[in-house]
């Protein structure tokens, strides 16, 4: 728990120095509806480094998905600025890549044509060979080397969300979001995918966003995990740093002598 009371003075190594990569300022959304306007967030702030792995976590409702969706570009902001390297946003754009629930393939086309749909906007001028490169080798990543030409339609449900994830890597954004990206899956498919997403994080270190339900998932994966208070009005009410070393592995993670500690604070913030 003393880790925890002294969160605001620990580091994550692999963040030292790092400029930050994605501000959300003063971010207000409101949804009109037939009883008036819903302001889902208000006053939200949040700030995160190159590199960064967060996790956001939230009752159902809160305006999760809102959040990620205004940062992808493909919600409008009502008010203050989502700025991205730098840079405000004008909508959507490869640098910001997303990867939902449901990876939405097209049924007709092979694991490495929907990959290459991305790729073929992003890298107009790389010839076809450096484009099947790239496509592949995130395949390869994901685990589906043997499957780069099987139909979208005969991918297992974890399969194609394995192509929801090499198809988000291989456009090489700046920032990967990720809408509950596992929700769909068996607890066990759900594991082999954390740890093929980490595998190719640790590697690529992008900045990630990532919200979940499960709060087990947010602490193996992230740097720091964002607490959303419930809406209407809502914004950051917490946040904890996940200090555990990387790279990471389920066994080590579970049994660090403090986990409980972080899952604990996890949950009362959710209880209360
Ligand atoms: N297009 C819309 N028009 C009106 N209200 C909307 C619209 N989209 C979302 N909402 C409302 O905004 C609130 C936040 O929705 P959002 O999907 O962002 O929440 P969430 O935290 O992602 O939820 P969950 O965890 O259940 O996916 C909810 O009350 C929802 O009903």
């Amino acid at each position: 728990m003393e880790a925890l009371l002294k969160k605001e003075k620990q580091l994550i190594p692999h963040l030292a120095g790092k400029p930050e990569m994605l501000v959300c300022k003063d971010i207000r959304k409101v949804y009109p509806t037939p009883k008036g306007d819903y302001v889902v967030l208000d006053d939200l702030h949040l700030s995160i480094k190159k590199g960064e792995f967060v996790s956001i976590i939230g009752h159902s409702g809160c305006g999760k998905s809102t959040l990620l969706t205004m940062i992808a570009g493909l919600n409008e902001i009502s008010g203050g600025n989502v700025i991205v390297d730098h840079e405000p946003i004008r909508g959507a754009g490869p640098d910001r890549a997303v990867v939902f629930q449901s990876p939405s393939l097209l049924p007709w086309l092979t694991a490495l044509q929907n990959v290459m749909i991305g790729v073929n906007q992003v890298f107009p001028k790389a010839t076809k060979a450096e484009k099947n490169d790239i496509c592949k080798y995130y395949l390869n990543k994901v685990g589906l080397g043997n499957d780069f030409n099987k139909k979208a339609t005969s991918l297992s449900q974890g399969m194609q969300q394995r192509v929801g994830i090499a198809r988000a890597f291989a456009l090489k954004p700046k920032i990967l979001l990720l809408d509950e990206p596992f929700g769909m899956l068996d607890s066990l498919t759900r594991g082999e995918l954390q740890d093929v997403l980490l595998e190719i994080w640790q590697k690529e270190k992008i900045t990630a966003v990532a919200i979940t339900h499960d709060v087990d998932e947010s602490i193996f994966l992230a740097d720091r995990v964002i607490m959303m208070t419930s809406g209407p009005y809502a914004k950051i009410g917490d946040e904890l740093i996940i200090p555990f070393e990387r790279p990471r592995n389920r066994k080590d993670v579970l049994e660090h002598p403090e986990y409980y500690d972080y899952r604990g604070y996890l949950m009362d913030f959710l209880n209360h």
